[in-house]
């Protein structure tokens, strides 16, 4: 007799695996390839920045209180002592009417307290002596880059799980990171089942398809942060299938297979589990596409037998297996990031289940709209390229119209959300 499976809400379902997931391994790799991993530690400033009171200008350093009597109709003339450029520090102090030429980025030499442009500056020579005029008065601090103004040393800059942007890059180069506690990426195992499956340099052969869930599955892996370990195409013969799965388990952080998870004759993933000893914790959810979803445990490693159908596929990684690689790179928001859009198209359907629509997300007049990238099915391909959002639409609804406002959840998206949405 067919196994009957009961559907369990998308909730109760990430509620179950995510009882299985593990923190994140801190390694340390140098800088210049730790630009996209995610930072194990919070980045902490290791100095002030600017480490020292700077000229943001290339001009004069002075004294304030030199200028009080400077005016259009009154210029004061200042003697220059010395010349510094950035990276040079004046070993003079500035005396009573003596100023120092500075260029931009040089520390502000011992008794100076503003900057005058060059520009505003008017310069004359007298018995080898460089000087100064200006026809205005400043006040301490003008023109200048003070020590601390950017970062204080201890400052807590970025939390611990944050993607490493470009600007992260150059706060890591400011501190001093020359190594940078990253997160290690988990290991995904990935076996694609099925013995209609080809390779993708292979001609098209009588009811055979080429694999492409695998190549789809390897980029969604990487996108989320996580390493890929494809470990080939297997046939739907339980033999081979168990020897390779049970084999390859010990040596991933997780394992991910596409096809042969439905009630189908040569749906082998039910059997395999059972071989494996392994606890399934769902087989079958509220949701479309990917209704046929499942997780198993052995050990408390998790399997996800994702679907077949590449929209299916594509969709369970995204709602279960993104969030136990993010939280393995230390994310406190593991989840797909929810947002608000605009709805550009009518689905007039009730929805018994939850639907997540493959979308395309833009930004029209300073407002997110949203409509679906391709046709609304579990096998479709083609969706999936132009698709940056789902839109969720909840189960038990009785249809949405355009312009109505839904939920969106981000694919594209380093900073994620928490659970519950
Ligand atoms: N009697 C029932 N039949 C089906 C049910 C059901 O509840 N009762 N569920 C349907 C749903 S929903 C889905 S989704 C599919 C899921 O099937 P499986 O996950 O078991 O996957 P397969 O049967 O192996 O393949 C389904 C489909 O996808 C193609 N496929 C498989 N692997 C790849 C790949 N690597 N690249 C591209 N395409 C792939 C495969 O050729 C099939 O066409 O089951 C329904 N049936
Ligand atoms: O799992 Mo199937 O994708 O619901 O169509
Ligand atoms: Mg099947």
């Amino acid at each position: 007799m067919l196994e009957k499976r009961t559907p369990i809400g998308i909730g109760e379902a990430v509620s179950k695996v995510m009882k299985y997931k593990q923190t994140g391994i801190v390694e340390h790799v140098s800088i210049n390839e730790s630009y996209g991993r995610y930072l194990a530690e919070e980045l902490v400033a290791t100095n002030h920045v600017p480490p020292f009171d700077k000229a943001p200008y290339d001009g004069f350093a002075i004294r304030s209180i030199d200028t009080k009597e400077a005016s259009l109709s009154n210029p004061v003339e200042f003697e220059v002592i010395d010349h510094i450029g950035a990276g040079l520090v004046s070993l003079k102090k500035l005396g009573p009417f003596q100023v120092i030429r500075i260029m931009t980025g040089a520390q502000m030499p011992e008794g100076s307290d503003a900057v005058v442009m060059l520009e505003l500056a008017q310069t004359s020579e007298r018995d080898g002596k460089q000087y100064m005029s200006i026809k205005r008065s400043y006040n301490s601090g003008d023109n200048v880059s003070f020590c601390g103004e950017d970062a204080r040393e201890g400052d807590v800059l970025v939390p611990k799980g944050t993607f490493i942007n470009p600007g992260i890059q150059a706060m890591l180069a400011t501190f001093g990171y020359a190594q940078v506690p990253v997160a290690r990426k988990p290991v995904v195992g990935l076996f694609a089942t099925g013995t209609e499956l080809l390779e993708v340099g292979d001609p098209l052969e009588p009811g055979k398809i080429r694999n492409s869930n695998s190549h789809m599955i390897m980029a969604q892996i990487e996108r989320a942060g996580a390493e890929v370990q494809f470990l080939g195409k297997l046939p739907d013969e339980l033999e081979t299938c168990y020897e390779a799965i049970s084999k390859c388990i010990p040596h991933v952080d997780m394992l991910l297979t596409t096809g042969g998870v439905s009630v189908g004759d040569f749906d082998l993933l039910p059997d395999i589990y059972k071989k494996l000893d392994a606890e399934v914790l769902f087989n079958k959810v509220a949701m479309r596409p990917g209704s046929v979803t499942t997780v198993a445990q052995v050990n408390g490693k998790l399997l996800f037998g994702l679907s077949g159908n590449p929209s299916a596929c594509y969709v369970g990684f995204e709602l279960f297996t993104r969030p136990i690689i993010r939280t393995m790179l230390f994310s406190d928001k593991p989840h797909l990031r929810k947002e608000k859009a605009i709805l550009q198209t009518n689905f007039p359907k009730a929805n018994p289940f939850a639907r997540f629509v493959r979308s395309a997300l833009s930004v029209e007049n300073g407002r997110l709209v949203v409509e679906p990238s391709g046709m609304d099915k579990s096998n479709i391909v083609m969706s999936l390229a132009g698709a940056n959002a789902f839109i969720i639409l909840p189960g038990g609804t009785r249809g949405f119209h355009s312009g109505e406002e839904v939920d969106v959840l981000l694919l594209e998206d380093t900073l994620g959300s928490v659970w519950p949405w």
